[in-house]
């Protein structure tokens, strides 16, 4: 049975409006949904016309010049059906205008008519109420979910499962690679719960040292983090690098509900639900000992794994152009073009540093581009650095990275930049890789993971 099917038995009939002023285009996609019979389609040459025809439609595909402007006006209208786009070749802004102004989706033309229809069903109308829920509560933040930028189907998935999750008291344990935005979805996991207006406090275990965190979690004189978070939630960051000692109090407030502050025998009880993080695989940690397995079961009771940006589809446009927006706001300087070279760089470069990776380059694009074009070699893939070699960088030297426009200048690969700029970080805060991180707008735990690959010991400051 397809799910038109089922969006038909779930929310009464499914008819389709096909909006374009070809009529080869309507001929092409009339012909495929003939052969689908749980589908009625009607047509409509113009906005104008399908306003007029929407009134009767559960869903729509609409091909025009102007997608922002077509998309206002059909959801002004009232419309709250699915809304699929038809996009020229290339036109990102277009897109990125079009989701914003409220279509669920967009396909480029010439129309791979397979591909509209997994569209269509990724957003059928029965998926909409959810979204209405989602939409109608009050978010804290901006973002498609509680500060979260992304549309893909993985994204969908991570916010389907945040909803679910967040009406439960049960620990949640979030996995997924540096910089795949952990410390934003366990915020999201508190926003979207009924614990919302209590406080949110977050430690990170691999900043803290190991004597201090007990105190940091547990309080002595002056109240721990857990006293803070009451009736909250408390995120433990990194949490496979707490120390044994620490570990096991907490598995006792786990299994208890109940802790003592750090010198003190009496307990006291704290209503405080917890969302571990870790950039790690802790089933390793569990074998390497370093995580204690009955407390990473009762820790992930409800495991939530943030895919990598790689993994996101055209996300990585999406999240590329609000960066953009926002830092060439921030610098006072034009919104760098996209162009299709930009658009194939984006896509097919890997960011292993994931969305932060991409958020440090759209910031260094906004304040290198010249008259708003960006320079593609800027979009590379970095150079890996050569590990036994610290000292000495690759240079290369080149002319001219626009037309007309002649530059000359030593151009370093991002990673020996990158190791640079954290080194005089690190070294303008007599070695602080806390205050050094904060500076850098970077966590401390992908400080300390730099550095470790980069075969350094440091000291926890
Ligand atoms: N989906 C997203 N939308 C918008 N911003 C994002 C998204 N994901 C991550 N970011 C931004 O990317 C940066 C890194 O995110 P975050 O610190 O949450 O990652 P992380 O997985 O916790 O990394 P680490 O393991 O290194 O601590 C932050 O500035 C965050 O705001």
């Amino acid at each position: 049975m397809s799910q038109f099917s089922i969006a038909r038995r779930t929310g009464g009939p499914t008819r389709l409006l096909i909006c374009d002023p070809d009529p080869a285009v309507r001929a092409t996609v009339r012909a495929a949904l003939a052969r689908r019979d749980s589908l009625d389609m009607i047509e409509a040459a113009d906005v104008a016309g399908a306003l007029a025809l929407l009134p009767r439609c559960t869903s729509a595909l609409v091909g025009t010049v102007d997608p922002e402007d077509a998309v206002r006006r059909i959801r002004a209208s009232g419309f709250v059906g699915t809304l699929v786009v038809a996009l020229s070749e290339s036109s990102v802004t277009d897109a990125v205008a079009a989701m914003r102004a409220g279509a669920d989706d967009v396909v480029q033309k010439p129309l791979v008519v397979e591909e509209v229809m997994d569209r269509l069903l990724a957003a059928t109308p029965a998926r909409r109420p959810e979204r209405r829920r989602r939409a109608a509560r009050p978010l804290p933040r901006g973002g498609d979910f509680c500060g979260l930028y992304g549309r893909s189907t993985a994204m969908q998935a991570v916010y389907a499962q945040i909803e679910r999750l967040a009406a439960s008291r049960a620990a949640v344990f979030v996995t997924g690679e540096s910089g795949t935005g952990k410390d934003l979805v366990a915020a999201a996991v508190h926003a979207a719960s009924s614990r919302r207006d209590a406080p949110f406090v977050a430690l990170n275990c691999a900043v803290i040292p190991a004597e201090l965190m007990e105190v940091a979690l547990f309080g002595r004189e002056d109240a721990g983090a857990m006293d803070r978070a009451q009736s909250g939630t408390l995120h433990l960051d990194e949490i496979t690098q707490m120390e044994p000692a620490c570990q096991a109090r907490l598995m006792h407030f786990v299994e208890t509900g109940r802790f003592s502050p750090v010198g003190e025998v009496a307990e006291r009880e704290a209503d405080v639900r917890l969302v571990c993080a870790t950039s790690r695989d802790p089933l390793e940690e569990v074998r390497a000992g370093r995580l204690r397995e009955d407390l990473y079961y009762r820790l992930a009771v409800l495991p939530l794994a943030l895919p990598p940006l790689r993994a996101r589809g055209d996300d990585v446009l999406l999240l590329a152009e609000t960066f953009l927006a926002r830092f060439a706001g921030e610098e006072g300087r034009p919104m760098p073009r996209f162009t299709p070279e930009v658009v194939e760089a984006l896509r097919t470069r890997r960011f292993p540093g994931n969305v932060r990776e991409l958020q440090n380059l759209m910031r260094q694009v906004v304040i290198l581009s010249e008259g708003g074009t960006i320079p593609p070699g800027l979009l590379a893939e970095p150079a890996a650095p050569e590990a036994d070699t610290p000292g000495r960088s690759p240079e290369v030297f080149i002319q001219g990275w626009s037309e007309g426009h002649a530059w000359h200048g030593r151009v370093e690969p991002l990673a020996v930049i990158e190791r640079r700029a954290i080194e005089a970080a690190i070294a303008a805060f007599d070695g602080n890789i806390s205050l050094a991180a904060a500076a850098l707008d970077l966590s401390p735990s992908t400080l300390y993971r730099k550095k470790l690959a980069w075969g350094e010991r440091t000291r926890l400051s």
